[in-house]
């Protein structure tokens, strides 16, 4: 039997300039800069900018690109009345595709060129963290906080969720977080962006189909998932048979294991530092807990499967953001927060590509292995005659 690509892996299906990764090495480029540099030296507004404009900014550009983003934090306030509509247990991720949705019917669809993506773009970055925020506060019964137009971007998101700014600290911790999710090549979600963006289809539209993807346990989702099974085991005495048994029951191990890295996630070494220092302050256990479920699992790979496996991006942030006392299920629209700038310079290159080969619409090819009666095709029945 022909062997098929299963998953697309390894498949090249479009060419990039916005990231790379070197699955053998663990490094993440950004647009020719390591993310390691990007973490150490700049926020995540010049990172979104990078990404966007492939370049760093000079400071007057980062000043203009600043107050684009701030002056676009606001969202409708009808948009917050309907969000007072939906079931308080409603998932944030449901919720977030279908605001960002929305946006299209609040503002102008202009997306034919690429200066006005490039707004839709700003429009986006600037708003997922006002609708995540908002639904926050909303879901507990409280009022949506305004933006402060004096914080950076990841200190007005947990302003406007807290209702109270953040320390400088904290505030530095969540920008680096912001900068290691921004972009990721042909991730599921990016993939699905770009697929939808092949079809013409507008910013708001691909941006929420992405949304989706992120959503599941498989991608994005796994960092709420990880914070379930922490919560769960409770105790770093019960790691090891927790794990033992998941794995030989043919679970798998969220936040554990890469489609591309075949060694440590950049991403995950730098979220583990992070969680570890926070740990030092707060004398919580997650910490401990995540790195025995990750020492385990590696031994476990071992013994069982003869194979290794290390933690992705999703393993440490979730024991980081509950330290920083975020509700769990908002680690994946945190998630989007981030991404959500990545997809943005997917889809306006899939769009607006100048150099050869310019995408083209996805179409990819199936294998039928469905019924089949002959060349003619199986005799049709009509309902009266059908047993
Ligand atoms: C932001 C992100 O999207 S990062 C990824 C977030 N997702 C997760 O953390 C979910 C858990 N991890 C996984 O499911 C996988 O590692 C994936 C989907 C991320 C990548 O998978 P791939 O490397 O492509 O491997 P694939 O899914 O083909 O699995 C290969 C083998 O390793 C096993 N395996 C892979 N990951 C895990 C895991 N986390 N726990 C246990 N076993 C695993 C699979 O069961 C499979 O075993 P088999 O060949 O005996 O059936
Ligand atoms: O690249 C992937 O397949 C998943 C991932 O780590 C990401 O999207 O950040």
């Amino acid at each position: 039997m022909e062997t098929k690509n299963i998953g697309l892996r390894g498949i090249e299906v479009a060419d990039t300039r916005i990231s790379n990764i070197d699955g053998e090495k663990g490094k993440l480029i950004y647009r020719g800069f390591d993310i390691l540099d990007l973490t150490k030296n700049s926020t995540f507004e010049e990172t979104a900018y990078l990404l966007l404009y492939d370049q760093l900014p000079n400071k007057l550009q980062l000043d203009e690109f600043n107050s684009k983003l701030v002056d676009a934090r606001y969202i409708p306030k009808q948009m917050q009345k309907n969000m007072g509509n939906w079931r308080k247990d409603a998932d944030p991720m449901d919720m977030l595709q279908a605001f960002v949705s929305a946006l299209a019917g609040y503002y102008d669809e202009e997306f034919s060129n690429k200066d006005a993506s490039y707004d839709k773009a700003i429009n986006l970055i600037a708003k997922v963290p006002t609708i995540v925020a908002s639904w926050q506060r909303i879901r507990n019964g409280l009022e949506p906080v305004e933006p402060d137009s004096s914080l950076g971007h990841a200190a007005n998101f947990l302003y406007m969720m807290f209702g109270e700014k953040p320390d400088p600290e904290v505030e530095r911790i969540f920008d680096v977080c912001l900068i290691l999710h921004a972009d990721h090549t042909f991730n599921a979600s990016t993939f699905t962006a770009r697929q939808v963006a092949s079809t013409r289809a507008h910013m708001y539209s691909a941006a929420s189909a992405a949304i989706g993807a992120l959503s599941g346990e498989l991608h994005g989702g796994a960092n709420t998932e990880v914070m379930k099974m922490l919560l769960e085991i409770g105790d770093i005495n019960k790691v090891e048979p927790w794990i033992k048994e998941k794995m030989s029951e043919g679970d798998r191990i969220m936040g554990m294991g890469h489609a591309v890295y075949k060694t440590y996630d950049p991403r995950a070494q730098v979220l583990k530092e992070l969680s570890c220092k926070l740990a030092e302050k707060t004398k919580e256990p997650w910490f401990d807990i995540t790195e025995k479920v990750e020492t385990t699992t590696i031994s476990e790979m071992k013994s069982q499967k003869d194979r290794d496996i290390y933690p992705n991006v999703d393993l440490y942030s979730a024991s980081l953001y509950y330290m920083l006392k975020i509700p769990m299920d908002l680690n994946t629209p945190i998630f989007a927060i981030s991404r959500v700038v990545g997809w943005a310079a997917h889809i306006i290159e899939e769009k607006f590509a100048e150099a050869a080969p310019k995408p083209a619409l996805y179409r990819p090819k199936a294998t039928y292995v469905g019924k089949y009666c002959g060349p003619e095709g199986c005799e049709y029945q009509t309902l009266d005659l059908r047993k």
